[in-house]
């Protein structure tokens, strides 16, 4: 199987990288726009059964605490639309894409892969955010208008970019911080990252 392993940065997968020698890798970069470009540039001149996109995230919630690792079973771009009068609006409230327009699903890139049933990982939900805010208000209006489990940079931009080259894909998320933490001593960035790699590498030998 020709599997394709992407990260915002290398320094999240350096564990795997310095022992993998059967998937490709691509180090896409940290945001939507650069993981959008490098991932489409790639899957047009490459042919993949399956991408695998690993990285840290932010938490939502004390059930998935740091250290822990989980799939992504559906994700969405969370701040992208209009701020109106104090409230929100994604590109769906404002009636520019229909809630079931492919690729989404209720709004949402939901990620069908049949593997994501027999995993004894925890589930979750994801956002992906251009912004990372420590503002309390902002938090707990994405949290309401979401409730996702868990926020990062690039999720959305894989459900997005496979779904529209109709192939399959698994995210893997290992928390690093409770969302809106910017004290990086609060952080659990080293066991994280240890978390990830561990999965990381039973993914693959489950695939490949
Ligand atoms: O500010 C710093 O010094 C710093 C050092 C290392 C990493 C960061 C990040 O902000 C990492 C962003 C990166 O990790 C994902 N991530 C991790 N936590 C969150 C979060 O709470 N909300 C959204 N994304 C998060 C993200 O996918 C980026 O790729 C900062």
């Amino acid at each position: 199987m020709n599997v394709l392993v992407i990260a915002a940065t290398e320094f999240e997968i350096e564990p795997f990288l310095r022992l993998n020698n059967t998937a490709d890798v691509l180090i896409a970069g940290v945001g939507v726009p650069s993981t959008i470009y490098n991932l489409t540039k790639k899957l047009l001149h490459s042919n993949y059964d399956l991408v695998i996109q690993a990285g840290i995230a932010g938490s939502f919630t004390s059930t998935l605490q740091n250290g822990s690792v989980t799939f992504i079973e559906k994700d969405t771009f969370a701040d992208i639309g209009v701020d109106e009068k104090g409230n929100f609006k994604t590109l769906f409230d404002m009636g520019f894409i229909k809630e079931n327009e492919f690729p989404f699903t209720s709004g949402w890139l939901e990620n069908q892969h049949a593997f994501l049933s027999k995993t004894s990982l925890a589930l979750a939900t994801g956002i992906t955010v251009n912004k990372i805010t420590d503002d309390i208000n902002e938090i707990r209006s994405l949290s309401e208008k979401f409730n996702a489990g868990i926020e990062s940079m690039e999720g959305a931009a894989l459900h997005y970019v496979c779904l529209q080259q109709k192939i399959n894909f698994v995210q893997l998320r290992s928390i690093s911080n409770s969302v809106g933490e910017r004290d990086k001593q609060k952080w659990a960035m080293k066991e994280a990252i240890t978390n990830l790699n561990i999965e990381l590498k039973k993914l693959i030998d489950h695939f490949i």
